[in-house]
């Protein structure tokens, strides 16, 4: 669906190495989080495909399409929500959208803009001048003009950032929605629970490059080889006694809870050396790691 090979932009005349050599597969129906730093090249990878950045080399091919020579299929491959709310206009949010369609040559997708409205909350302000709307509006606003000619790729360039914690989670069903519905999604966001909770695949840029790019589940079962093992007693525990623990490096939390980091291998020898020592316990807890530690001890690495 998505081909990027040997991508590379460095910005002139700084001569900002902003993209170095970026290769990325983005197949049919995958919803993949592209996360990175401020200034690691995700908003300068999404403007090339847009067509608003020309790259310095490389090839990227959208559809089956060559964005170098066929910027015009492509765009209707591909819907681009962009990051900045800066966007102003004085026309009115539904004339906009019906203008936006005519660039596509669809004269008759009113049913189509009604339903965006509708799905993002927007049918109150359909008459509104895009200027009033509040910045989290501009966003649902954006992602709808990015939708009006149903692309098959949808890119979404931080379409959460300053839309309240209610509506973020509208949107996330209505992304879920849509990618039931077959639209591949790509989406760059800050909020790593967002990556987790709709994405399959996650792809990490740094300083311009991959440094990560695995599904999901994988990405998260490399790293939970250790996971945090919490025992609860129902009588109170003395350090001391758990230095048959140390390699597990025991910890106490109000009295009554010990905390263990253990190798998943290694969880059963635990429950029975705990065993072994008659300590019984009454509940008992396992904690994986979050995606947001991974993406840490990645980009830190
Ligand atoms: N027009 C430009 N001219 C020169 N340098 C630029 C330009 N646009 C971006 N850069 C530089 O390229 C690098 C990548 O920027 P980019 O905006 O792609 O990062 P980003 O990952 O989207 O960051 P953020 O999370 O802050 O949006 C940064 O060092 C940035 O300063």
């Amino acid at each position: 669906m998505l081909n990027i090979s040997n991508l590379s932009k460095t910005y002139l005349p700084e001569k900002k190495e902003a993209l170095k050599n970026i290769h990325l597969q983005i197949q049919k129906g995958e919803f993949t989080a592209l996360l990175g730093q401020n200034g690691a090249g995700k908003t300068t990878l999404i403007n090339i495909l847009a067509g608003n950045v020309l790259k310095t080399a490389g090839m990227v091919t959208i559809g089956g399409y060559n964005l170098d020579t066929h910027a015009l299929e492509t765009k209707r491959i591909i819907g681009i929500v962009p990051q900045e709310t800066g966007y102003d206009s004085t026309f009115p949010v539904y004339e906009t959208l019906k203008k936006q369609s005519g660039y596509f040559g669809m004269r008759h997708n009113g049913a189509t803009i009604d339903e965006l409205l509708e799905a993002l909350y927007l049918t109150e302000k359909r008459n509104s001048n895009i200027r009033e709307l509040s910045g989290g509006m501009k966003k649902r606003f954006l992602i709808a003009k990015a939708l009006v000619h149903r692309p098959k790729i949808l890119v979404l360039d931080e379409p959460t950032a300053g839309v309240d914690i209610e509506m973020r989670h509208t949107l996330y069903d209505f992304l879920l929605r849509l990618h039931q519905e077959g639209t591949t999604i790509i989406l760059t966001t800050h909020y790593i629970e967002e990556a987790e909770k709709l994405c399959d695949r996650v792809v990490i840029i740094d300083s311009g490059r991959i440094i990560a790019d695995e599904p999901k589940t994988q990405l998260m079962e490399n790293f939970s080889r250790e996971v945090t093992v919490e025992f609860q007693f129902d009588f109170e525990l003395e350090l001391a006694d758990m230095a048959f623990l140390n390699m597990y490096h025991p910890q106490i939390e109000e009295k009554t809870r010990l905390q263990l980091r253990v190798p998943k291998k290694d969880l059963p020898k635990v429950v029975h050396m705990i065993a072994q020592k008659n300590m019984a316990f009454v509940d008992l807890g396992i904690e994986k790691p979050k995606l947001e530690d991974i993406y840490l001890s990645l980009i830190h690495r």
